[in-house]
């Protein structure tokens, strides 16, 4: 699986404020680019924290990308995937819709009832549990690859994304800074998770654009 992670922080590191709402970073030069690097992708994931959060929709914005797609004997739209260890994700979420295909990662612990009432909102179950009780990332990437997944954009949020670095699974970061100041002991940045205290990921930057009134950072493992 080539997984791309890309997100948008303010200059302090974060990716939303201390309320966790979403918090417009980027503009729309930005927002343009995200929809590319979707429109390049099999499958959109984001952790269920992002779903609760910001309701997101993970379709292609842009009409030519979507015709392009077609062209291509693709789907019309990534598929879009939720790290949702157990079963958070409310029926009702706009990534339910019938735009495109929603993969549901579960772990062990998750609710048989919860299950099928996402069942019947039109989710694919997949389940990968870990010690712990939550999505086993590595596992789960198998079971994408074997429904033909071989290219995963993440859009966040920080927990997860904490959880792919510390298991090497990054292969590409884009980061947008804009500019602007969030700050907040409790926002949530790029990476929370527990944290590294040594070993850190250490990253190659590749490449620095001046993107909107902000910078975009590209970074390989
Ligand atoms: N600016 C941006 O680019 C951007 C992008 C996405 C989200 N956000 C913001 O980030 C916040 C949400 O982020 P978050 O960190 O609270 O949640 P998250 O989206 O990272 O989801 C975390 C949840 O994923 C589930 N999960 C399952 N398996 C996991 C694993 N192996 N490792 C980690 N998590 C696993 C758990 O239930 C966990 O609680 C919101 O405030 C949202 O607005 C910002
Ligand atoms: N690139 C980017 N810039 C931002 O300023 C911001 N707040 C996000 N946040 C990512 C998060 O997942 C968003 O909720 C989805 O980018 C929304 O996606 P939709 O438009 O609903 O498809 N992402």
């Amino acid at each position: 699986m080539y997984v791309h992670v890309n997100a948008a922080v303010s200059v302090d590191g974060k990716l939303s404020s201390r309320r966790r709402e979403q918090v417009r970073i980027s503009g729309a030069d930005d927002f343009d680019r995200v929809d590319r690097i979707r429109a390049a992708a099999d499958a959109v994931l984001v952790g269920v924290g992002t779903v609760l959060a910001d309701d997101p929709h993970l379709t292609i914005d842009e009409a030519d990308r979507r015709v392009q797609r077609l062209r291509n004997a693709r789907s019309e739209n990534p598929a879009r995937v939720v790290a949702d260890s157990r079963a958070r994700t409310p029926p009702d979420a706009r990534i339910l819709d019938d735009e495109a295909t929603t993969y549901l990662l579960v772990s062990d612990e998750a609710d048989d009832e919860r299950l099928d009432a996402l069942r019947d909102a039109g989710a694919e179950i997949l389940v990968a549990g870990d010690a712990d009780g939550r999505v086993d990332l590595t596992a789960a990437f198998g079971a994408l690859e074997a429904e033909g997944i071989e290219r995963v954009m993440v859009e966040g949020g920080g927990e997860l994304l904490f959880s792919l670095f510390d298991e090497r699974l990054v292969d590409e970061l884009t980061l947008y800074v804009g500019s602007l100041v969030i700050g907040g002991r409790e926002a949530p940045t790029l990476a929370d998770g527990e944290g590294f205290v040594d070993d850190f990921p250490r990253l190659a930057l590749t490449d620095v654009t001046r993107v909107d009134d902000g910078v975009l950072l590209s970074y390989e493992p």
